[in-house]
């Protein structure tokens, strides 16, 4: 994965920065002109995606682009956001991956207008979790079904439109379910409003739902003959509206096939039925009426044939309910002939019925094989996608519009709720300085369309409803007497003379969040009814049969048109009341944000038409998106989970932080050099500004994690065995001294005994001691008195200790007692018996030894070999030679050690020199009589005997000896040499 992410890193081109990949790095992030030009100079790239933080715009490149491939896929896998170029995988895989870490149900929100690639971008998403999220057989299966839900539902609720080939006229929720390894086990849909209409009419240059042209073009011939129909188009009046039965980017031959096993994948087996009232909606669209004064009748009678077999329906009572209607009259139920207007609104009230109905059971049936059923797995995880009309404004507006219009300002006012508006309050909450942004709430809009008994829809149903000539125009009038005064209100009566010009009477304007819009009136009152003539409902028993079973779709029959006293909610009720359950599931879930644009109508590639571009930016609210994330902070965790999720990126709060969580954060951040204006702390929360620096953060992670999950998975089971182990050798030890500590205390008090068991651990614990402590401070001399003193039950035996040890000192003291020493012994005896208590000095001098030269006769100053301690003193040495006899000393020398100084006779001293190695100075010069050499350690000085002379010796670097000026011998010499540390005194 690592090395995966590092070249896509370097995959990351030159033409993959071209503008900015993030609208929040523009430098002047308020200006549009520059929002727009960094759109272009990307799609001209063929980098269609751009981010504004984590919302990700997509400008429809209207030709395939080589972005969608398994590599692909791949490589958005688990990577962050920020490191590789946008992509709507890039989306896609930041909700999968926050659904599995946070346990947070997601939602993505795809908006844009029709062709801006809203479908394209849902179908990318699905794609993307099919491919990478984990397996199983069961899970391929609610994969392939989840994928296959898309052609059929396409086939019935898709149509070719001027704006898109392949244009969803309906709304879509689906959720996608995951179970707790990640794995997508189910799904759910909720269609929104079909656009109904275009069963019966299409405007030129549009067809009507790509299913009809399928089954006529793609038809086998049998079925074709089956169901009484031709291959031929042209044939069917609901078929010809638009003039435009074939078009060159659909082929409807081998999309019937795909449909077909679509619906085999799906577990579809009740197809032949629905055939049929596909076919049958065909048949009625040929039901022709004729007739005079005024009374419709039908002019043939071969669709009402086809009609009664397919549906099962009696034929006459069809065409009783196709020509007349039911009324109350003075409380009897009287039949009433249409005209052939009215039996015309008859026949297309209820192929659009038919249709309708049929689409929700379609629904149904696929959402019956998407549901999970395993029954282990009830907690699941839910990512939901929203691929739902955009903004529309045309040139003439109707009751469609307004809907789809109020939808998306519904979806504003979500956006605003859970991004603008509950930023700054957080803001607010944590304490944190906050300039805050001013954003235009569309709630006031909202409101102006919802609110009950004011608002446009109650003012709509009233209408619709009230007794009397109600009529559009009517319908108006009472718009502009209840919000008359709204500042988002405005008809030609109430309208400036300018605006005047550009509306029609007809007219209301909404000025909506993403712009201005006019709706035109007409139809608003029959559109809202959405009803059947009453005397079709009874038709249904029968001619909805299959349909009706209540094992099948049950839920049906509350769709159909309810017996005349209480009415069935409106069309713009009903929506309304859906709308505000997708709210409800929305508001549940973290949401994310996919902006589709169109770059031109005429769906060419490589055209950027900037006024066309300006219009989507301004009512996708883009501009406002932006500026809001600039001045907010781009993510926040409270403290607790933000350590959690880092701590292991800072050896201080790893493995456990032991203090309050604000702190742990703060060395956290510390630790990993945030600086002061990427960060803010709040009361409970975090809030760092810039992605980047999280994506820094989350990379540091990642490369941890890999460490640690290798070092950790391997010996989980060593740690726990080790750990067993440990704890045994623990309990083991706690227990021995428990056990130690019991027998020492009673043997203390049995201590006096003679020895027993209660006292004999104390014992031989004492007797150890003693010894050990013994063998540390025997007496070092036959001098030294000292001896432990022993325990009492040891006192016998350390008595015998302590003689063996005198007499084994005594023993090795006269071992070394040389003849020499002896002699001194005999001469300290000698001195003692002259000097004793006669001389102050005689107790100093006891323990001092004699030189050899004094036994040999010599007389040197005391004062020389004394003086020889300190380096720093001038030393005289006379030395004036005689033997006992008076003889002629023979030649000696003085020899001065490290530690000694000693008279050697000249003989003696040639020996040692032979042993030494000679390296240094030679001397003969001092005043003529002395000869000396300088070793390594010593010196020797030739001393002719009889004369007399000062040595002054003076620490120094270098060894130098030298005749001073006044006649001395001076010797420098380093610390080291020639200090004596023990001399032989005379
Ligand atoms: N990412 C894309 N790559 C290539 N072509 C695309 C892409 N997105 C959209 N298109 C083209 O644009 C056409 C319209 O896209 P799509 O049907 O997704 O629009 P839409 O926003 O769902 O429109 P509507 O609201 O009418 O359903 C597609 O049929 C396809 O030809």
């Amino acid at each position: 994965d690592k090395s995966n992410r590092y070249d896509l890193r370097s995959s990351l081109t030159a033409r993959d920065r071209v503008g900015v990949q993030d609208f929040v790095l523009l430098e002047n992030f308020t200006s549009e002109a520059a929002f727009i030009e960094n759109l272009r100079k990307r799609f001209k790239e063929n980098l269609i995606y751009t981010y504004i933080g984590s919302v990700l715009v997509s400008v429809n490149p209207y030709k395939d682009l080589e972005i969608y491939n398994k590599n692909h896929m791949q490589r958005y896998r688990g990577v962050n956001f920020y490191e590789v170029s946008p992509h709507i995988y890039a989306v896609g895989d930041n909700s999968y991956r926050s659904m599995r870490t946070e346990r947070k149900d997601q939602c993505i929100l795809i908006s844009g207008e029709s062709g801006a690639g809203k479908t394209e971008a849902s179908k990318k998403i699905l794609q993307y979790y099919a491919v990478t999220c984990p397996a199983s057989e069961q899970v391929q299966t609610v994969k392939d079904r989840l994928l296959q839900s898309n052609p059929v539902l396409e086939a019935f609720g898709n149509a070719k439109t001027l704006r898109n080939d392949n244009s969803s006229r309906f709304g879509k929720y689906m959720d996608i379910q995951f179970d707790f390894k990640g794995a997508p086990v189910g799904g759910h849909i909720i269609n929104y409003l079909l656009e109904k209409s275009r069963v019966v009419h299409q405007n030129h240059g549009e067809r009507n739902f790509h299913i009809f042209y399928q089954l006529i073009e793609g038809g086998e011939e049998d079925l074709l003959r089956g169901l009484g129909l031709e291959r031929n188009p042209q044939q069917y009046q609901y078929l010809v509206k638009g003039n435009c039965p074939k078009v060159s980017s659909i082929n409807d031959r081998t999309d019937w096939k795909t449909v077909r096993k679509a619906l085999t994948v799906i577990g579809f087996d009740e197809d032949e039925e629905l055939l049929n009232i596909i076919a049958s909606v065909l048949h009625l669209g040929n039901v022709q009426y004729g007739g005079e004064d005024g009374v419709a009748c039908i002019t043939s009678d071969t669709q009402i044939k086809y009609l009664a077999r397919l549906l099962g329906v009696n034929g006459t009572v069809l065409t009783e309910a196709l020509t007349h209607k039911k009324i109350i009259a003075k409380g009897e139920e009287v039949c009433v002939p249409l005209n052939l207007e009215q039996a015309s609104s008859a026949r297309d009230a209820l192929s659009k019925a038919v249709y309708g109905r049929t689409f929700t059971w379609l629904v149904n049936k696929i959402n019956a094989s998407l549901t999970y059923t395993d029954d282990s797995c009830k907690h699941y995880s839910v990512i939901g996608l929203l691929d739902i009309y955009g903004f529309e404004v045309f040139q003439h507006n109707s009751f469609e519009q307004f809907c789809i219009n109020y939808c998306n300002e519904k979806l504003q006012q979500l956006f605003i709720e859970l991004t603008l508006k509950s930023e700054q309050e957080e803001y607010e909450a944590e304490g944190i300085t906050w300039e805050p942004v001013q954003y235009f709430n569309n709630k006031i809009i909202c409101d102006l369309v919802e609110e009950k008994f004011k608002g446009i829809i109650s003012i709509l149903d009233e209408e619709c409803l009230r007794p009397g000539d109600a009529s559009d125009l009517t319908f108006l009038e009472k718009l502009e007497d209840t919000v008359g005064g709204h500042p988002h209100f405005v008809t030609h009566k109430l309208a400036d003379t300018k605006t005047r010009k550009v509306m029609s009477r007809e007219e209301f304007r909404l000025l909506h969040y993403a712009g201005e819009v006019n709706y035109n009136v007409n139809g608003f009152l029959d559109k809202n009814n959405d009803l059947l003539f009453r005397n079709l409902k009874e038709l249904s028993g029968c001619y909805l049969s299959f349909l009706l079973r209540p094992h099948r779709l049950h839920h049906l029959l509350n769709h159909l048109p309810p017996p005349s006293v209480s009415a069935p909610p409106q069309a713009a009720t009903q929506f309304k009341a859906s709308l505000a359950k997708l709210m409800e599931i929305l508001m549940s879930k973290e949401p994310s944000y996919v902006r589709c644009m169109k770059p031109n109508d005429s769906k060419q590639a490589g055209r950027f038409d900037e006024v066309l571009i300006r219009h989507q930016v301004k009512y996708l609210g883009l501009m406002e998106n932006l500026r809001v994330r600039r001045a907010g902070f781009a993510y926040r965790r409270r403290y607790e989970l933000f350590l959690q999720r880092y701590k292991s990126l800072c050896p201080d709060t790893w493995a456990n932080w032991q203090g309050k969580a604000f702190d742990g954060v703060a060395t956290l951040v510390k630790h990993l050099g945030y600086k002061p204006e990427e960060y803010k702390l709040g009361r409970s929360k975090i809030f760092i500004r810039f992605p980047k620096t999280l994506f820094a953060t989350e990379e540091g992670l990642e490369t941890r994690k890999h460490g640690l999950g290798e070092r950790r998975r391997r010996p989980v089971a060593v740690q726990a065995w080790w750990r067993g182990i440990l704890a045994r050798r623990r309990a083991r030890r706690r227990r021995q001294a428990a056990d130690t500590i019991r027998r020492f205390v009673k043997g203390f008090i049995h201590r006096h005994r003679e020895r027993c068991p209660e006292n004999e651990y104390f014992l031989d614990y004492v007797r150890y001691s003693f010894l050990m402590n013994l063998r540390r401070n025997l007496p070092k001399n036959v001098l030294d008195k000292s001896w432990p003193t022993p325990p009492a039950a040891l006192s016998e035996a350390s008595e015998l200790l302590r003689k063996l040890c005198m007499q084994n000192m005594v023993w090795s003291y006269c071992k070394k007692i040389n003849s020499e020493w002896k002699h001194q012994m005999e001469q300290k005896m000698v001195a003692s018996e002259l000097f004793k208590d006669k001389k102050d000095n005689y107790p100093q001098s006891v323990s001092k030894l004699f030189v050899n030269t004094r036994l040999n006769g010599e007389d040197i100053n005391p004062k020389v070999v004394q003086a020889l301690g300190s380096e720093k003193m001038k030393y005289a040495v006379p030395v004036t030679k005689y033997d006992r006899k008076g003889y002629k000393a023979r030649p000696r020398q003085l020899l001065l050690t490290a530690n000694s100084a000693v008279i050697v006779e000249e003989a003696k001293l040639k020996q040692r020199i032979e042993y030494a190695t000679l390296r240094g100075q030679r001397s003969t010069d001092w005043g003529g009589c002395v000869m000396f050499w300088v070793l390594q350690s010593c010196f020797f000085l030739n001393w002719p005997s009889g004369k007399e002379g000062t040595i002054d010796f003076t620490p120094g670097s270098e060894l130098l000896v030298a005749k001073a000026k006044n006649g001395h011998l001076s010797v420098v010499s380093p610390p080291t040499f020639l200090r004596p540390a023990r001399v032989y005194a005379p």
